[in-house]
């Protein structure tokens, strides 16, 4: 099957999308007990209804909420997708995932990704049983996406409720709105409406790193929350179980306590990476305040984060890690 793309007069060929299904609500339907669990495969997902002129392909890759994943998840998900970008004849990439995670996943999938092909997660907030389910109308604008030669050279993004976002500063910013992502201090790359896709900002990504390792499935990289009272007992467990890196999570712009202080220096002049990230849902990390304050951490040898999402942060020095990159400022400054 062939189309004519109306520049040249020569037939394009047909847009094909491969769709990489993962589980997640999008794929989940009620356990005898009510419990929603993933169980619909590709094929089920895609149905027999046809994607207009856009051939479509689906994979099984996992079948899991995503709450479940683990690195070695991310990064199965992570080979699977550049399988599908190296045939020739694919435009584009589908990964169907649940929402808990997927921001992780698609800020993996975005700092590895070395082409302009497109590569779109979505998922649905409303089980595919329920009669309300989004994921049909999400899964056919990500579709949509997948094959748009408007969406050639944004990376990876992620496609929910007809807008799109570049992963680098997305969060899950609502536990059941139809509409759960947000971009911090930023807003969608563009839109799926009555016209199509429409693009309307090219996400600013630095150059891209290699795709993880079998290292990066036991690389252990710990969040240790900062609140009134935190001592630094967590962060000495999470060393001591194994963690490479611990990034604090900060009070406002990455303040943490005496305590913590202390710790810092120790685990720093120890070989552990501490990343300074902060709890606040929006806006960068800038050591400003001593006292154990950020700046007085900073001294202490942690990295601001910068505007990283906080489980963006968490996850790119894992990769980094195991990558066997030394975590220096210059090293995450392309990043944060
Ligand atoms: N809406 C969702 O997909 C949430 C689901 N529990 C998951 O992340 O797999």
């Amino acid at each position: 099957m062939t189309r004519d793309d109306g520049l040249d007069g020569a037939p394009a060929a047909v847009a094909r999308v491969v769709v990489i299904a993962t589980g997640g609500t999008i794929a989940s339907i009620s356990d005898p007990g009510g419990a929603a669990v993933a169980r619909r495969t590709a094929a089920q997902l895609l149905g027999s209804a046809g994607y207009g002129d856009v051939e479509v392909e689906g994979r099984d890759v996992l079948n899991l909420g995503s709450y479940l994943f683990g690195h070695r998840e991310l990064r199965v998900i992570a080979e699977a997708v550049a399988a599908a970008l190296a045939r020739d004849e694919v435009t584009g990439v589908v990964v169907s995932h649940g929402t808990d995670t997927m921001e992780e996943t698609a800020f993996l999938l975005d700092l590895v990704h070395d082409g302009d092909k497109p590569v779109v997660l979505t998922g649905a907030q409303r089980a595919a049983d329920q009669p309300d389910s989004d994921g049909p109308r999400n899964l056919r604008e990500a579709i949509a996406v997948a094959a748009s030669p408007g969406a050639r050279g944004c990376g990876a993004v992620i496609s929910f409720a007809g807008r799109i976002f570049s992963p680098g500063r997305t969060r899950k910013h609502h536990t059941v709105a139809a509409e759960p992502y947000r971009t911090a201090d930023g807003g969608p790359i563009g839109r799926i409406g009555a016209s199509g896709v429409v693009i309307t900002a090219l996400p600013v990504r630095p150059a891209p790193l290699a795709r993880p390792g079998p290292r990066f499935d036991g690389t252990r990289v710990d969040i240790v929350t900062v609140h009134p009272g935190a001592d630094a007992a967590l962060a000495r467990a999470a060393v001591r179980t194994g963690a490479e890196a611990v990034v604090l999570a900060g009070t406002g712009v990455g303040n943490a306590n005496h305590a913590l202080l202390e710790w810092v220096s120790e685990a720093v002049a120890a070989g552990t990476v501490v990343g300074l990230s902060t709890r606040v849902a929006e806006g960068p990390v800038v050591p400003t305040y001593g006292n154990a304050g950020g700046a007085d951490l900073v001294r202490a040898g942690a990295l601001s984060m910068g505007a990283l999402p906080l489980y963006h942060a968490r996850l790119l020095l894992a990769l980094l890690i195991s990558e066997g990159v030394a975590v220096t400022e210059p090293t995450i400054a392309p990043y944060v």
